[in-house]
């Protein structure tokens, strides 16, 4: 797929900007805060409907103006796509297809798919589990957007449960057994909309693990020169013996009531995906705790290089790589390596605040833009 051209309207510090790009690889270069970031987030926000930098929708519409837009026209293999999103600071969003304003949200993912690889992803490895979990479910949802709604629905699940047994424990330090007994019925419903909910968590991220980990491994044996030996595993909170929907119901079941007591007492839900943790192991040794800033940003290159690969093969198309203030993170071998993959195939924006690390072939044929305060130059 081809970004071809993008407008961004009153958002961040963009007041009008259209840029057109015109070669494989686009590089955005200018000093510190004048918008390189903004401008890949808002190609982020068009692909997952999600930020990795912002929550609130008021945080991205420029200062002062109450609403902002971000337009995009792309190419895809089987013709051409106008999106739009337009964010309000006191109202809902809304998207279009084609200047057509769509019902759901969902409709608008899996349209244009793109890898973002930041700095912040360089933490992947010795983060919390909370971002490899976000690593996932965002794979997840462009690779099958129906995702994003059985995350939500589980996130609300969990919500409505952690309130009940925040309750549930107000009430049993009170003794009131008439709501003791109430509430124990209450929260037997919330136990199986949680497993039933959680279960498509889980065996979706198994799932797409098990395709990803001998992708990232391919790529991660390449990096390090064949002396390292990935392994990605995927450590879910509830017993995972197959793919089989009964048989994850029944384990999640199983731990929720081994868990009971912790629960109740902790007035919070103990059991499911949000407790997941994804394991990544360099020569049997987690790279979490050993590895080198050297080995684990190959790490993250890898997981990069094959959720790339794992899109192009499901969606059929390559996606857009958005590589934001990274290049100059990694090492030659490291960037070369990353050059060599990507080549012409993906379409690539890369910011950076100097030019100087880029090699003359790659500076030749790529478009290169300048950021200043919110506008664009050639
Ligand atoms: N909602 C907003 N309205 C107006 N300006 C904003 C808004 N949000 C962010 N900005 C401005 O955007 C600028 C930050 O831009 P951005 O994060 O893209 O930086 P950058 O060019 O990538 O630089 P760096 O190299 O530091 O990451 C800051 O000047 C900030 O004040």
């Amino acid at each position: 797929m081809y970004l071809k051209s993008l407008n961004l309207r009153s958002f961040r510090n963009y007041r009008e900007c259209l840029v057109d790009f015109d070669a494989p690889k686009t590089i955005l270069v200018g000093n510190n805060a004048q918008g390189k970031s903004n401008l890949l987030e808002a190609v982020e926000l068009l692909a997952t409907l999600k930020s990795h930098r912002a929550v609130r929708d008021r945080d991205l519409v420029c200062e002062g103006t109450a609403e902002g837009k971000i337009a995009a026209t792309l190419e895809r293999a089987n013709g051409t796509v106008d999106l739009a999103l337009t964010l309000r600071t006191q109202a809902r969003r809304t998207v279009s297809l084609n200047s057509e304003t769509l019902r759901r949200q969902l409709d608008f993912l899996g349209v244009l798919n793109a890898v973002q690889f930041s700095s912040l992803d360089l933490d992947l490895v010795r983060g919390s589990p909370e971002m490899r979990r976000n690593w996932v479910d965002s794979i997840l949802t462009q690779l099958e957007p129906v995702y994003a709604h059985i995350l939500q629905q589980y996130n609300q699940v969990l919500r409505q449960r952690n309130a009940l047994l925040k309750a549930f424990r107000k009430e049993s330090d009170s003794n009131n057994s008439t709501a003791n007994t109430q509430n124990s019925s209450e929260l037997a419903l919330w136990d199986a909309q949680l497993v039933t909910t959680g279960s498509r968590v889980t065996r979706r991220r198994a799932r797409v693990l098990t395709r990803l980990a001998p992708l990232a491994q391919t790529w991660h044996s390449s990096i390090s020169g064949r002396s390292e030996v990935l392994e990605l595993k995927y450590a879910p909170n509830i017993s995972l013996e197959k793919d089989d929907p009964e048989a994850v119901q029944q384990a999640f079941l199983e731990k929720i009531q081994q868990r009971r007591i912790a629960e109740q007492h902790q007035g919070t839900t103990l059991v499911g995906p949000h407790r997941d943790e994804i394991e990544f192991t360099i020569n049997q040794t987690p790279a979490r705790v050993y590895g080198s800033q050297g080995q684990q940003r190959t790490l993250v290159l890898a997981l990069k290089l094959a959720e790339l690969k794992l899109i192009e093969e499901v969606v059929g198309e390559p996606p857009l790589l958005l590589l934001d203030d990274v290049l100059a993170e990694l090492d030659l071998n490291r960037q070369n390596q990353l050059l060599d993959a990507i080549q012409d195939r993906f379409q690539t924006l890369i910011t950076t605040t100097h030019l100087g690390s880029f090699d003359a072939q790659w500076l030749d044929s790529s478009q290169i833009l300048c950021v200043e305060a919110g506008q664009i130059k050639r």
